[in-house]
């Protein structure tokens, strides 16, 4: 099959690979002219996902998989077209950008042929694919979605880091604009990927029907908005034992201990581009959605929560020095997106805090792009805060931060017996303060 995937991202790079080791004949669109050089040369246009750069190498030689900037190369007959352009939500209003999503779109739609299944795998509000992007590719293409071309939406699920691991273990979901749509888009999906065997799975692994190209793109915001729920729900936990002497960790562990408790953990911040995103895509299709409108107040409030225990220590942060630990939006990643460093620096910075950032992951020039002052390890501090749980913070200790008082850990992972004669605080650890 001719396969054209639009966006040579972290997501649509990894699948375009995917689908040429199928031996499928796949061409990438992006609009960046430096990714797709890269892509042509068969290198690895951005780090940090496993095995692309080696299945690059020997695909391109191969005449498998190239890139392109221009759609007039990649749409004109091509059997299907995947599409995986980012879509943004306003930090401020919450409502979605379709900005990018519609230039896409509105490029495909001006060299689409007849035949062509078109896929759409970006995170979307409930009712995108239906009555956003079917009207818009008629109106430009002038062809008929049913007759003349099919559209379906399949959301992607994966991790970065792990793309080629994840669609293998992963069901794919797919679902059309009709019974005949769904069919032909399932068809497709069979071809482009192969399936872990799954006995745990209360169906096959593989390619799942959802019905309708609704119900797939709810799946998806109902499995990221469950986790910012399921954490919003263990911070408010923690905060109540917090008050009552009472050690989340030990509730948490004890609920979790039969089958139908997943109680997830509290934490300084719920980053990331999809957990504290979707709850908003998803309440902008149900705005009566409380529960997920509080959750996710709920984890914004949780920075302020920890810098308040820092200065039930110190006392007024005037002056102080503090450091944050880690700017990534969790251990093990180079990324900030929607991190936790960025209120909690916010509010140490408002409440006058001098505020100094580290993360073993970024250089000094790296974390001055942000604004940030970087830490080195052994400068004098006050107190620290402890946001992305990367491993290296596991075995420090207060020689390496000089007249340190206070340690808020916002991810439970120190050993407060490696530091003597300070005071570690855990949200939920019990100690009332
Ligand atoms: N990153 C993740 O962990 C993840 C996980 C699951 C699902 N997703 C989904 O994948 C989507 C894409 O994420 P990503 O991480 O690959 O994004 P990314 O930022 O890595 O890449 C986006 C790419 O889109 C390209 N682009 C922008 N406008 C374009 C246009 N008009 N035509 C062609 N290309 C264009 C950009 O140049 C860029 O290369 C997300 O919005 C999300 O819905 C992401
Ligand atoms: C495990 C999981 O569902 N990961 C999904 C998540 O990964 P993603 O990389 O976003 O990571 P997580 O869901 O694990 O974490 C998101 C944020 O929540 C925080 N956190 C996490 C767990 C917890 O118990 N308490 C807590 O506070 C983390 O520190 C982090 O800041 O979004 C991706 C994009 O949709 C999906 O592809 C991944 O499948």
């Amino acid at each position: 099959m001719k396969i054209a995937v639009v966006a040579m991202g972290k997501i649509g790079l990894p699948l375009a690979v995917q689908f040429a080791e199928k031996g499928h004949d796949v061409v990438g669109v992006d609009v960046q002219q430096r990714v797709v050089d890269e892509v042509n040369k068969g290198n690895e246009p951005f780090p940090g996902e496993a095995f692309l750069d080696e299945k690059l190498k020997k695909l391109v030689p191969a005449g498998k998989l190239r890139a392109t900037t221009d759609y007039a190369d990649a749409i004109p007959d091509a059997d299907a077209v995947v599409l995986v352009v980012p879509l943004f939500v306003n930090d401020e209003t919450w409502e979605p950008d379709f900005g990018w999503m519609d230039d896409a779109t509105r490029s495909l739609a001006a060299h689409l042929t007849k035949d062509t299944v078109i896929s759409y795998e970006t995170t979307l509000p409930v009712g995108t694919t239906r009555n956003r992007w079917k009207p818009l590719i008629e109106e430009i293409s002038g062809l008929k979605e049913g007759e003349d071309f099919t559209l379906v939406f399949s959301p992607e699920r994966v991790l970065t880091g792990r793309v080629f691991a994840d669609l293998r273990r992963y069901p794919k979901l797919v679902g059309g604009l009709s019974a005949e749509g769904t069919a032909k888009g399932i068809e497709l999906y069979e071809q482009l990927l192969d399936f872990d065997d799954r006995p745990d799975l209360p169906r096959p692994n593989g390619v799942w029907n959802m019905g309708t190209a609704e119900a797939a793109e709810m799946a998806k915001l109902a499995e990221t908005t469950y986790r910012d729920v399921n954490i919003g729900l263990a911070n408010q936990f923690g905060k109540f034992a917090d008050k009552n002497g009472i050690d989340v960790y030990k509730v948490i562990d004890a609920c979790n201990s039969q089958p139908y408790s997943h109680i997830h953990r509290p934490g300084i911040a719920v980053g990331g581009h999809c957990i504290p995103v979707y709850p908003r895509l998803y309440l902008w299709t149900d705005p009566d959605a409380s529960i997920v409108r509080t959750a996710r107040q709920a984890n914004m409030t949780m920075p302020q929560y920890c810098v308040d225990q820092a200065a039930s220590v110190l006392g007024d942060l005037k002056g102080q020095k503090i450091v944050v630990l880690g700017a990534s939006y969790r251990g093990k990643v180079k990324e900030t997106a929607f991190s936790g460093v960025f209120p909690t620096v916010k509010d140490l910075v408002d409440a006058g805090a001098e505020v100094t950032v580290h993360d073993p992951m970024f250089t000094d020039a790296e974390l001055e792009k942000f604004g940030f002052t970087p830490y080195h390890i052994g400068e004098a501090v006050d107190g620290a805060l402890l946001q992305a749980d990367h491993p290296e913070y596991k075995d420090l200790g207060p020689n390496d931060l000089p007249g340190i008082r206070v340690l808020v850990d916002g991810r439970h992972v120190v050993d407060p017996a490696n530091w003597e004669g300070v005071e570690v605080i855990v949200v939920g650890d019990g100690e009332a303060r």
